[in-house]
């Protein structure tokens, strides 16, 4: 091999091709703490004064239009649920590779529902598939207590002879699937709009969620970001995503301008994200943040991701504040539902 080629071969790979189609580059593939991500205390929506709830809202703006990442703290929902799930998950991702395939999300086409094989992505074409196992499960009216109507069947599948799984999953569910539409009402104020501008839509929600095992990455063959990645860099696609993660840290954010920025754990936090639809719906006036996980942090890593999007008989049409005359609409108009079955398919199938 000529030492030009071993060079290039080499040299830190510096754009990256994301399953929405868009290419990013980065400066350096090494991660720094530079304190960007926010702690913002929501308390203040839950309360009767509409000046508390206007005041995190205008947190949350700047948040959502910088970086789109942000840690919400007082957020009230007890950690038992946190214990518990992780608590599943260690039990679930023990079982055999044949008891766990039995779900395998192949099983169920167009939806993001079911078992994730580990190793079995690659979503940025390292060298190594991406060193993670998941397992999710989508919205059900039998434990939204807010539901509506309950006629359209959750696509979820479930283990059999797993006894408490999918209940004690689904207590955490519906503590975050409350706060979710609690949070919507609080993005529109960040928005600029009436409170209750997005109410329509989450009636009947896309409510996924997953437990992820990350096993440790330290000291394998494997260690460069450029060989293999927990979860390789992507956005995720709904509206927004409300992470729950252990102690471990390794989820890495892509700033703007170009650096890879860490977000540690922070106790009692949640992480929220800005996701595709929402960046979509405000005509990229709220920012979708490619994001990554390596852990290397010695143990295994568990986390769980809440990822809450609207009804799929909604249009996507854009958000009244974020459009004008000199600033048109820079998408398409289509349902959610078009869009959701667009997202899963291309993430399931890690396509480009
Ligand atoms: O594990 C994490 O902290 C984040 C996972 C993630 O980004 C995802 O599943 O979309
Ligand atoms: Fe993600």
């Amino acid at each position: 091999m000529s030492t030009t080629a071993t060079i290039e071969a080499d040299a830190p790979q510096l754009t990256l091709k994301l399953q929405n189609g868009q290419i990013v580059s980065y400066k350096s593939n090494l991660a720094r703490d530079t304190g960007e991500i926010p702690i913002i205390d929501i308390k203040g929506i839950f309360s009767d004064d509409i000046k508390d709830r206007q005041a995190v809202a205008e947190q949350v703006r700047e948040a959502a239009s910088r970086i789109g990442f942000f840690y919400a703290v007082n957020h009230g929902i007890d950690a038992r649920y946190k214990e518990d799930t992780f608590d599943q998950a260690r039990r679930f991702f023990s079982l055999s590779m044949e008891e766990k395939m039995k779900v395998w999300t192949g099983l169920v086409p167009n939806e993001y529902v079911g078992y994730h094989p580990l190793e079995g992505y690659n979503r940025n074409h390292r060298k190594y598939n991406d060193l993670s196992e998941a397992f999710n499960w989508a919205y059900d009216a039998q434990f939204d207590p807010g539901a509506v109507a309950k006629d359209r069947p959750s696509t979820s599948i479930w283990p059999e002879n797993l006894p408490e799984f999918k209940e004690t999953l689904y207590a955490y569910h519906t503590q975050l699937l409350t706060l979710a539409r609690k949070m919507t009402r609080m993005f529109a104020l960040a928005l600029h709009m009436p409170e209750d501008y997005f109410d329509e839509y989450v009636k009947r929600p896309e409510a996924g969620m997953r437990i992820l095992h990350y096993p440790e990455q330290e000291g394998s063959a494997k260690q460069s970001p450029n060989d293999q990645n927990g979860i390789g860099a992507h956005t995720d696609f709904e509206c927004f995503t409300m992470v729950t993660q252990d102690d471990c840290g390794g989820l890495e954010v892509l700033s703007k301008s170009g650096e890879w920025v860490r977000a540690p754990p922070v106790p009692g936090a949640l992480v929220v994200n800005i996701a595709d639809c929402f960046m979509r719906q405000t005509n990229d006036f709220f920012v979708s943040t490619v994001h990554r996980v390596i852990n290397k942090s010695g143990k295994e890593r568990y986390s769980c991701p809440f990822f809450f999007g609207f009804d799929r008989e909604m249009l996507l049409e854009p958000v009244p504040s974020c459009i004008s005359a000199e600033n048109p609409m820079n998408y398409p108009v289509m349902s959610s539902g078009e869009y959701y079955t667009w997202r899963a398919n291309r993430a399931k199938n890690s396509e480009y």
